[in-house]
C-alpha cells in the first residue's frame, strides 16, 4: 500500500520549482549523490532510513524534502533508486548538460579545471579566462585559456550561463560585472568578497576558511567541555 498517492515507479508530476524550499533544494544534490553511489553498488531500491543515512540527514527531514517533489516511496519497499535519481535530476535541471566558464586560471582555477568529477555530475568547464600574458593562449587542465576580453564572444558561442570566479578578490567584482554583461546568470564565487549583481543573477559563495572557522569553534567547545569534565573528576577524586 503506497504511503502517498504515487506508486513507486510512477513519475510524479513536476513540482513548481518556486514551491520547493531553498533548504530542500540545498539537500537534493546530497540525495542525488547518495542515490548514484547506491546505484553503482548495484542497489535497486532503498528505504527512506537507508537513503537518509547515506546522505547524512535524518529520515523525517528526507521524507519531508522528497514530499515537496511529490515522491513518497512505497511502504515496505522504499524508493526506486533510478526513478528517484531521474526525478531529482530533472528538478535540479541536470537532465541537460551545462557548460561552465571559469575566470582566473591560477592555482585554484587549474585544480578545478583538472577535476573530472564535474563532468560526471552534468557540468563541463568548457573555457577559462585570465589576464596574465603567461597564461592567455595556453591550456590549463586541458582547457584553452582566453583573455577576459573574449568573454562575451565565448560565452555566447558556447551557450554558457554558469561561471566560476577564482580571481583575487580585488578583481572579482569587475569580473562578475563582465560575466553578467556577457549573459551569465549564475556565479559560483571562490573569491573572499561579496559580489553586487542584478536580481536575476544567482551567486553562491564557497569559502573553505569559513568552514574551518566553524570547525575551530567546535574544537574550542570540545576542549572547554573536556576541561570541565577533567575538573569535576579532580574534585571527586
Ligand atoms: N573559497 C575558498 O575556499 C578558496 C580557497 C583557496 C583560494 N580561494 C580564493 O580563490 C582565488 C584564487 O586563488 P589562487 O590561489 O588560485 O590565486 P592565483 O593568484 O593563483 O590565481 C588567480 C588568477 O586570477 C587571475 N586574474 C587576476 N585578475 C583577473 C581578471 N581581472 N580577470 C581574469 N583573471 C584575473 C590571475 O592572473 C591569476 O591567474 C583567490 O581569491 C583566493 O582567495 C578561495
Amino acid at each position: 500500500m503506497p504511503i502517498g498517492s504515487n506508486p513507486i515507479d510512477a513519475t510524479p508530476a513536476p513540482p513548481d520549482p518556486r514551491d520547493i524550499p531553498d533548504a530542500t533544494v540545498a539537500r537534493l544534490p546530497e540525495y542525488l549523490h547518495a542515490l548514484h553511489t547506491l546505484s553503482e553498488a548495484g542497489e535497486k531500491t532503498i528505504s527512506s532510513e537507508g537513503l537518509a543515512a547515506a546522505a547524512g540527514v535524518n529520515s523525517a527531514k528526507l521524507r519531508k524534502d522528497l514530499s515537496h517533489l511529490g515522491s513518497y516511496g512505497v511502504r515496505g519497499v522504499g524508493y526506486d533508486i533510478t526513478s528517484l535519481a531521474t526525478h531529482i535530476s530533472s528538478v535540479l535541471g541536470l537532465t541537460r548538460h551545462r557548460s561552465v566558464a571559469l575566470v582566473g586560471a591560477g592555482h585554484l582555477g587549474a585544480a578545478l579545471a583538472g577535476y573530472a568529477g564535474f563532468t560526471k555530475r552534468g557540468f563541463a568547464i568548457v573555457a577559462m579566462f585570465d589576464v596574465a600574458p603567461e597564461l592567455v593562449g595556453t591550456t590549463v587542465g586541458g582547457l584553452p585559456v582566453h583573455h577576459i576580453d573574449q568573454l562575451h564572444k565565448v560565452v555566447g558561442a558556447e551557450g554558457i550561463s554558469i561561471a566560476i570566479i577564482t580571481t583575487p578578490p580585488s578583481a572579482a567584482q569587475r569580473v562578475a560585472d563582465s560575466l553578467v554583461k556577457a549573459g551569465v546568470t549564475s556565479i559560483l564565487n571562490f573569491a573572499p568578497c561579496v559580489l553586487d549583481v542584478p536580481d536575476n543573477v544567482d551567486v553562491r559563495k564557497v569559502d573553505l576558511a569559513i568552514e574551518m572557522q566553524i570547525l575551530s569553534f567546535h574544537e574550542h567547545r570540545k576542549a572547554r567541555d573536556n576541561a570541565a569534565i577533567a575538573q569535576s573528576v579532580d574534585k571527586v577524586a
